[in-house]
């Protein structure tokens, strides 16, 4: 083959801006003219990847820094590690610090319904043609027209190929056999591609590939069950066990509230999602929430500021999701009664 031919190909496959040029070429040898010409591809830019540095400004303490060295172990060892918890607990925050603290770069994928297996493993983004017009005899003019398809590799292959760190956000998003790629990358460190599509159907994964996934198990719209077969391969940590004091360290780290008006507003919440009839219990992220606003007003985190009693109110009363006006009053009045048992008046400014 000729320079300018696997030039113009290897343009072609990685769709480049190389595409649609036509480029020219005279075969003195064989006394033919020939045009080679690339047809229809469709650009379609490379999956970005994200270089991120290790985070200085998280909270970290024992149980934290214990989790996160065993997933580096277990990441490190080649296996993937999957991140299980409700909404707010800190998944996507702790799989993008272990990715960093990999050093490798990262590739993201937030699973989703309408995910296919096309979205981690790649697809055909067009077709090349090669046409050759010899006119070697001036009386006959000979057409040779040759099709292939182009294809473009989506995250998961680039990340197996190039041995980048993919991180799969809510993989349980997505359909369950859009996610089957991945069973023969965690188990056997192999893509398999489909057939025809591109030149190696196979792929052993570059020795620094590694898989972080999140999921939430409590999200109960658009979300698959994972299937056993990946959740076996995977360890699976379960972020819905902070403790007390893990709790009030992120939610004054993010907010920059003092450790003790932290407490009070995290003992509230977690008051909260222990009350059965929270259908939607609130997260950590409700808790910064709060605090935020309390730094940030300058609200005294007590019962006795209507303001800090409004907040709580409108930050926290829609979890539950009372079906009727009795089931929202009640609810106000647990609040209520949740609020004098945890912040009760005169319990921060030493009252
Ligand atoms: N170690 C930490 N130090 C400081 N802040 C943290 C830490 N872990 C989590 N957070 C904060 O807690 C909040 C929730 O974290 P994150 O978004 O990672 O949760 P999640 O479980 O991925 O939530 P979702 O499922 O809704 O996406 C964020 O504001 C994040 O910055």
């Amino acid at each position: 083959m000729l320079r300018s031919d696997r030039a113009a190909i290897a343009g072609g496959q990685r769709g480049s801006r190389a595409q649609g040029d036509a480029v020219a070429r005279n075969d003195a040898a064989a006394g033919s003219r020939a045009a080679i010409a690339q047809i229809s591809p469709r650009p379609d830019a490379d999956n970005a990847a994200l270089s991120p540095a290790p985070r200085t400004d998280l909270f970290e303490n024992p149980q934290l820094a214990s989790m996160a060295a065993r997933a580096l172990t277990y990441l490190n060892a080649g296996i993937p590690v999957h991140l299980r918890g409700p909404a707010g607990t800190g998944k996507t925050t702790m799989a993008m610090q272990l990715a960093a603290r990999l050093g490798r770069p990262v590739v993201l994928l937030t699973g989703d319904d309408g995910l296919t297996a096309a979205h981690l493993v790649g697809r055909e983004i067009g077709t090349k043609s090669r046409q050759v017009v010899d006119r070697y005899v001036h009386s006959v003019r000979r057409v040779e027209t040759e099709t292939s398809s182009m294809w473009c590799d989506a995250v998961l292959a680039q990340a197996v190929v190039e041995g980048l760190t993919f991180v799969y956000d809510e993989f349980t998003r997505s359909p369950p056999q859009a996610n089957n790629p991945l069973l023969s990358v965690v188990e056997e460190r192999i893509l398999i591609f489909p057939a025809g599509s591109r030149k190696e159907r196979l792929v052993h994964a570059h020795p620094e590939f590694r898989a972080i996934l999140t999921s939430n198990p409590e999200e109960y719209a658009g979300v698959s069950r994972p299937q056993d077969a990946l959740l076996d391969r995977l360890i699976t940590f379960d972020l819905d066990d902070y403790d007390r004091e893990t709790e009030i360290g992120i939610v004054s780290n993010r907010t920059g509230l003092a450790y003790a008006e932290a407490g009070v507003i995290v003992d509230l919440v977690r008051g909260v999602r222990r009350w059965p009839k929270a259908h939607h219990p609130p997260s950590m992220r409700s808790a910064i929430m709060i605090a935020r606003i309390v730094a940030r007003e300058l609200i005294t985190p007590s019962v006795d500021d209507p303001r800090f009693v409004r907040l709580c109110l409108d930050v926290l009363a829609a979890k539950a999701k009372p079906t009727d006006r009795d089931d929202r009053d009640r609810f106000a009045a647990t609040l209520l009664r949740l609020m004098n048992n945890h912040c009760p008046a005169g319990a921060i400014d030493g009252g």
